[in-house]
């Protein structure tokens, strides 16, 4: 991949006048596929469909065997970020450089000021960071690290004037940015007054702070103590204690970086039984690797894989994860991309809870999850799109401009082709940080072209991205999809009885043992599966279910494949323990 830097456009050329045709294509949105042909011009698509009459001069790129899909919406990184004091490798300018290489167009990242800062003043600081650096656009989350009356006022303010419809409260990091259960319930209530919407990082920070305690006391300070001090119990309680103080309060609730099954389950219990709906994101980082590394002997290995909560040591999370994931157990997955050089991770050589906290995921989290989860026929392409773009723009209030191909819509689509391989490697990565949690792993499925705003920013496999091309988003408040009459549905789940892909038709069983997702598209048909146009235009008949109707189609075309050779593709968690840990995180058997 060619990464030369290319430099910032003055401003007035950063609207892109190009004009661009994706031709015989297949799209694919949330709710169903369609062969079409997508015309975009001036950053917005404007046309979708077939023989479509376009002026001279446009360019053409051949999507043919390939899926036109939404650009990503990572809904969780951190980039710039400085905490337990040191400075994550990924600026706004890497990190978004980053972000587009993997197929993701749009990112939200967090506002997190400091205890007793201004909360106006800290986001000041965060568009100052970002606005000039972006490849892409991004929207930002404010952190609820304190709490007081001034702390309210502000939070009107940041909605009313600023465009933030989300607040991270903490229930875990006690002592720097932990709330107790009486501010949380407080906090939520104002995001419920301000129709804002609450989101918490769910783990029972003093039951951290005594197992730490303890577990130095008894002379474990390597990484291993990280995730020993706060188990999947303790994220669990978290989870559970979180969705009843919102249910007190009336308050929606999003519940970001879920990384256990007991989690998940938690959740599940939690979304049955409650009104105001509750929302799960995981991460790339839970369904590409697991926390078998953290008892790797080279602490550069193992710290390079902490991050809170952790990963679980139970080797089955993350085929877990990914089926929660396609059974609306959960709606999204981000990255929580916060990356630190080993020289930063070092700061916790002697005492694992001086780890900086954070991994990569913004390049991957698009290629991870296609392996373990559309390779695997655990998820159709439609729940593909739907977690990690469609959720997050109905979620984030940002629907259909962002996470949708349709009329009007802005030009954030990535053309991908699943039968492209690459080996995830820091060798070859687009981020600055010094190593990749998924080092080594082989992914069939990645972007060929990544339009931002319309301007071909992956071009063919090189990457062309722009300084500062990217916007601000405002996120309007009082979100349809959280507080309007969809309010108690899921985003996913509109228009349709229950959530269908392959593995709940069966059970838990897909359909067939499908392969890899390039034997799917070779024995679909490229013709419209008839869920509904790209436009949102609803096609089917009263009854018929969206995903069941094009999940169908897959599946009948299937029986002509002969699914006895095809393989039904696991690859391992990346990396086993050693002691030798090579530059990049290749460490040796
Ligand atoms: N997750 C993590 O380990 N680092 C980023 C901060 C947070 O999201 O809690
Ligand atoms: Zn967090
Ligand atoms: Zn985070």
């Amino acid at each position: 991949m060619n990464n030369a830097p290319v430099k910032k456009v003055p401003i007035h050329l950063q609207s892109s006048q190009n004009r661009l045709l994706i031709k015989n294509g297949r799209v694919v949105n949330d709710d169903g596929m369609e062969d079409a042909d997508v015309y975009i011009e001036d950053g917005i698509i404007k046309q979708i469909g077939r023989n479509l009459i376009i002026p001279g001069g446009t360019r053409t790129i051949d999507a043919t065997g390939k899926l036109v899909m939404p650009g990503g919406i990572d809904p969780h990184t951190h980039f710039e970020l400085e905490m337990m004091g040191a400075k994550t490798a990924d600026d706004f300018y890497k990190g978004t450089k980053a972000a587009v290489a993997g197929g993701t167009t749009t990112v939200i990242d967090f506002v997190l000021p400091n205890k007793g800062q201004s909360l106006l003043e800290a986001f000041g600081n965060w568009r100052q960071k970002a606005d000039n650096k972006v490849c892409c656009d991004y929207a930002l989350h404010v952190g609820i690290t304190w709490w007081s009356p001034a702390v309210k006022k502000e939070m009107e303010q940041l909605v009313a004037e600023h465009g933030v419809n989300s607040f991270k409260m903490f229930m875990a990091y006690k002592d720097v940015w932990m709330l107790d259960d009486y501010n949380l319930m407080v906090a939520m209530e104002t995001c419920s007054e301000l129709r804002a919407l609450a989101q918490v990082h769910a783990e029972n920070g003093d039951i951290i702070a005594r197992n730490t305690e303890k577990l130095l006391g008894s002379g474990v300070t390597g990484p291993e103590g990280h995730q020993l001090s706060r188990d999947e119990e303790v994220e669990a309680e978290a989870v559970n204690r979180a969705c009843v103080i919102a249910n007190q309060a009336n308050a929606p609730l999003y519940i970001v970086h879920m990384m256990s099954k007991s989690a998940v389950k938690a959740l599940r219990i939690a979304r049955s039984r409650q009104r105001p709906p509750v929302y799960g994101e995981t991460l790339a980082a839970t369904v590409g690797t697991d926390g078998t590394h953290y008892k790797n002997a080279c602490f550069r290995h193992a710290a390079a894989h902490v991050l809170s909560p952790p990963l679980r040591p139970d080797p089955s999370t993350p085929e877990a994860m990914v089926q929660a994931l396609a059974d609306d157990d959960l709606q999204l997955i981000g990255s929580d991309n916060c990356t630190f050089n080993e020289r930063e991770k070092e700061l916790g050589k002697n005492n694992f809870t001086k780890i900086p906290n954070g991994v990569n995921g913004v390049e991957d989290r698009m290629a991870i999850l296609w392996q373990k989860a559309v390779n695997t026929g655990i998820m159709d392409p439609c729940r593909f799109v739907a977690v990690t773009s469609a959720n997050a723009a109905k979620i984030f209030n940002l629907w259909p401009q962002k996470g949708r191909i349709a009329v009007n819509s802005d030009a954030d689509v990535v053309v991908w082709d699943p039968r492209l391989e690459r080996t995830i490697s820091a060798a070859t990565h687009s981020h600055t940080v010094d190593f990749n949690i998924f080092e080594g792993q082989h992914v069939v499925g990645s972007p060929q072209y990544v339009i931002v705003n319309g301007r071909v920013c992956l071009d063919d496999g090189n990457l062309r991205v722009v300084e500062g091309l990217g916007k601000f988003l405002k996120t309007p408040a009082n979100c349809p999809y959280i507080y309007g009459e969809e309010r108690s549905r899921s985003p996913q789940t509109e228009n349709l009885d229950v959530p269908i892909t392959p593995s709940k038709i069966t059970n838990g069983t897909p359909t067939h043992e499908l392969s890899v997702a390039h034997k799917q598209l070779e024995a679909m048909s490229m013709t419209s599966s008839g869920c509904s146009t790209p436009t949102g235009r609803k096609m089917r008949e009263p009854g018929q279910r969206n995903l069941q109707n094009s999940t169908f189609s897959i599946s009948k075309e299937m029986e002509g494949v002969d699914t006895k050779t095809s393989v039904r593709v696991r690859n391992p968690p990346g990396g086993k323990s050693s002691g030798l840990c090579l530059p990049g995180g290749l460490c040796g058997e």
